[in-house]
């Protein structure tokens, strides 16, 4: 099979066709359409690496009422992806090879989207004795990034630890920062003169900001591998800058909600908007943009959280955290960064790509659009107006923070290895 896309904008730079075949970009020029299976018209469209998300919940095992890793994939895939990183709070948890294994496995069933376990820190996230980091390492899973997302690794010395061991095979841990004391359980709201006003708990920045510092010290003195899992205030960017300056091996990623949507939207207590963290003022937003923009975030990530009608339909205190993300993170990013002109399509390849790839040690994925790369690929329609409506979704959930905005900038097709797993905006 050989698929010829045709007169596509190379990260929005130079233009051409891209022959592909066995999986492999066979060409990069002038295509000879003659011996193409399949051409795909890419005039005016944007092409870019595959999409890689560091941070997806998938919830199965345990809870495919709320998506299904075939469910999930799919929701990826129409988002342009071509891998995602699942995360380890499922249940059982991933925390054992043989259930790294049984994810895998399972993405590689549903087959549109690369899926890459994410393991556990802590056995069954209790957050006390390390987890199987080295068996899930060395297993098929081929393990490389771990984290107890959902829950604070809050233990400095099991964090110690847990940075320590995964250095001897170069993997890292992605931690969700949140002190536990500083923010409990119930916080649901940025700290502020609106929790107050709302009489919801709060959520101050303090609590993420003290856990990221702790931790770039505990990367430096361990010498191994931090990733900050939805960075969310001005203050933990300062401490990455600072912890990048003097060498020490942090990286952070970005959600595309927390780049757009800001804590007063919960004043009308719509548990759609209940996230962790939560949803911050209009002043930590700016920060996150200028950081991403500026390479001290690194990443754009998810956190895809799909979650059950009846889980989040609830006073919204009571409600679970989490948003959708995956159907709509290239628009968001396209409409926040690109339009605005704070990016290129390459600097949105660097950290929706190429970037997420090497902080997760994958080997075939965020290439650079050349001859003999893994086709995996994401066309971009750069200038589609498109109108979020839940229904649209192909996520077994319908917690959609986006529903009736508009964004500009739209997924047009994504191919995983030279196949097309999307074509005009929808699964092939
Ligand atoms: N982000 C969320 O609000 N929820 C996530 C957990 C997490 O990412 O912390 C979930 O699993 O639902
Ligand atoms: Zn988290
Ligand atoms: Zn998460």
């Amino acid at each position: 099979m050989t698929v010829v896309i045709r007169g596509a904008s190379l990260l929005g730079e130079t233009t051409a066709d891209l022959t592909v075949e066995d999986g492999v970009i066979r060409d990069v020029g002038t295509a000879d359409l003659g011996g193409a299976t399949q051409v795909i018209d890419a005039d005016g469209l944007i092409a870019l690496p595959g999409l890689v998300d560091l941070h997806t919940h998938l919830r199965e095992p345990g809870r495919e009422d709320a998506e299904t890793i075939l469910s999930g994939s799919m929701a990826a895939a129409v988002g342009g992806y071509t891998a995602v990183l699942a995360m380890a709070n499922t249940s059982p948890v991933t925390d054992t090879a043989e259930n790294a294994e049984r994810v895998h496995d399972l993405g590689r069933r549903a087959g549109l989207v690369d899926v890459h376990p994410v393991g556990a820190v802590t056995r069954d996230l209790g957050g006390q004795e390390l987890a199987e980091l080295g068996l899930m390492a060395r297993s098929r899973a081929r393990v490389r990034v771990f984290s107890d997302d959902g829950r604070c690794v809050d233990d400095a010395r099991v964090m110690r630890r847990a940075l320590e061991y995964v250095r001897t095979f170069g993997g890292v841990i992605s931690q969700h920062a949140q002190d536990p004391h500083l923010a409990g359980p119930t916080a649901c709201c940025h700290e502020g003169e609106l929790s107050g006003r709302l009489g919801l708990p709060g959520w101050p920045g303090i609590a993420e900001e003290v856990v990221v510092a702790r931790d770039v010290m505990l990367a430096r003195h361990t010498g191994s591998r931090l990733h900050v899992a939805h960075v969310s205030t001005a203050g933990s960017i300062e401490v990455l800058r600072w912890a990048k300056a003097q060498g020490i091996a942090v990286t952070a990623e970005v959600t595309p909600h927390h780049l757009l949507l800001t804590t007063d939207l919960l004043s009308g207590y719509d548990p759609t908007f209940k996230v962790n963290p939560p949803l911050r003022p209009a002043e930590d937003v700016e920060a996150l943009r200028a950081a991403l923009a500026d390479g001290t975030i690194d990443a754009v990530a998810t956190d895809h959280a799909p979650h059950a009608r009846h889980d989040k339909e609830h006073a919204f205190v009571d409600a679970a955290f989490g948003m959708l993300g995956l159907e709509t993170a290239l628009s968001v990013v396209s409409t926040v960064m690109v339009r605005e002109g704070r990016m290129g399509w390459s600097d949105v390849a660097r950290t929706m790509s190429t970037t997420p790839s090497r902080i997760a040690g994958l080997e075939d994925q965020g290439q650079a659009l050349s001859v003999g790369s893994p086709a995996n690929l994401t066309l971009v329609d750069p200038t589609a107006e498109v109108t979020v409506d839940r229904a649209d979704s192909v996520s077994l959930s319908r917690n959609n923070p986006w529903h009736g905005r508009r964004l500009t900038g739209s997924v047009h097709a994504t191919l995983l290895r030279g196949v097309p797993t999307v074509l005009e905006g929808k699964l092939a």
